[in-house]
């Protein structure tokens, strides 16, 4: 299969001489894979994001974009290749639905001239292949987050990138539309695109995702398919609580136990 990205033996600190959030990390991303990285608040999954599209300058190891390293390519070449949507995006200015995915062609459009009309086309069927149509005149800052998150989406595929990275894509999602916009990834999947996406629940891994890597003590403890690393044994070591998986239909799902904390509330009675 056609290698979109590879990723070698890759490390990461904030500052010089800070411990390394993650370190020796390496995989591949072919067209058409699905990864989806899981592993418990705060252990680096947004930061290796930023890694993977060039936001972050990696200490050691080397990251290749349809072959070439991503050190020696422009943003505007990046944004070509990779579409990015970042966790908890806040709109600033009230621009319509239709200009903010019109956004996503701007590698394609030169700075002084005005977008054609294949970029209006490519924008429109984005807005229409998401199920938005309906909002393209509505002012973007007036949108539920669910919404904005769908507006994210249609935009990024409007770069018509080779690559999807994608933090916690279902955040702001109700429970419709994350189900919806997991098989959305699916089908685009299906067409070719790659989709690397972080997220805190296993069970969409099974629902779309042809690969999982869980993070955890700076490394992927495990990496593989969903089948393969999603157990209840891993899932024990990413998050320190108890998991059943169940058989249901044609997926597995995955139940997480009660943990039976034992709170000390006393000073709440007294209040
Ligand atoms: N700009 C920054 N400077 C220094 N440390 C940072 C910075 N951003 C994040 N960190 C730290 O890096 C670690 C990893 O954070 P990161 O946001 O990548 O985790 P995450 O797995 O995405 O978390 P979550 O699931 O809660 O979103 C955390 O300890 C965080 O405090």
């Amino acid at each position: 299969m056609e290698k979109i990205m590879e990723v070698k033996n890759i490390s990461f600190s904030y500052e010089k001489d800070s411990p390394e959030i993650f370190e020796n990390i390496t995989f591949n991303i072919e067209k058409g894979d699905v990864l989806c990285i899981l592993g418990p608040n705060g252990i680096g999954k947004t930061t290796l994001i930023k890694c993977l599209n060039g936001l972050h300058e990696i200490n050691n190891g080397k990251i290749l974009l349809n072959k070439k390293n991503i050190k020696t390519l422009s943003f505007k070449e990046i944004s070509k290749m990779i579409g990015y949507i970042p966790q908890g995006h806040i709109p600033s200015f009230p621009f319509s639905v239709f200009d903010v995915v019109l956004m996503g062609r701007t590698p394609y459009i030169n700075l002084s001239a005005a977008p054609k009309e294949k970029d209006l086309t490519i924008t429109e069927n984005a807005l229409k292949n998401i199920g938005i149509y309906h909002l393209k005149d509505k002012p973007y800052t007036n949108l539920s987050g669910g919404e904005r998150q769908l507006v994210f989406l249609a935009r990024v595929l409007a770069q018509e990138p080779d690559l999807l990275i994608l933090d916690e894509p279902t955040s702001h999602l109700d429970f419709g539309n994350q189900i919806k916009l997991l098989e959305i990834l699916e089908n685009l999947s299906k067409l070719g695109l790659a989709i690397v996406m972080s997220s805190h629940f296993p069970d969409h891994a099974f629902i779309s995702c042809n690969k999982v890597a869980i993070m955890k003590n700076k490394k992927f403890i495990d990496f593989g398919t969903p089948e393969d690393v999603i157990t209840e044994e891993n899932l024990k070591k990413a998050y320190g609580i108890n998991v059943k998986l169940i058989n249901f239909e044609d997926r597995k799902v995955c139940i997480p136990l009660k943990t039976n904390l034992n709170l000390n509330l006393e000073n709440f009675k007294k209040i």
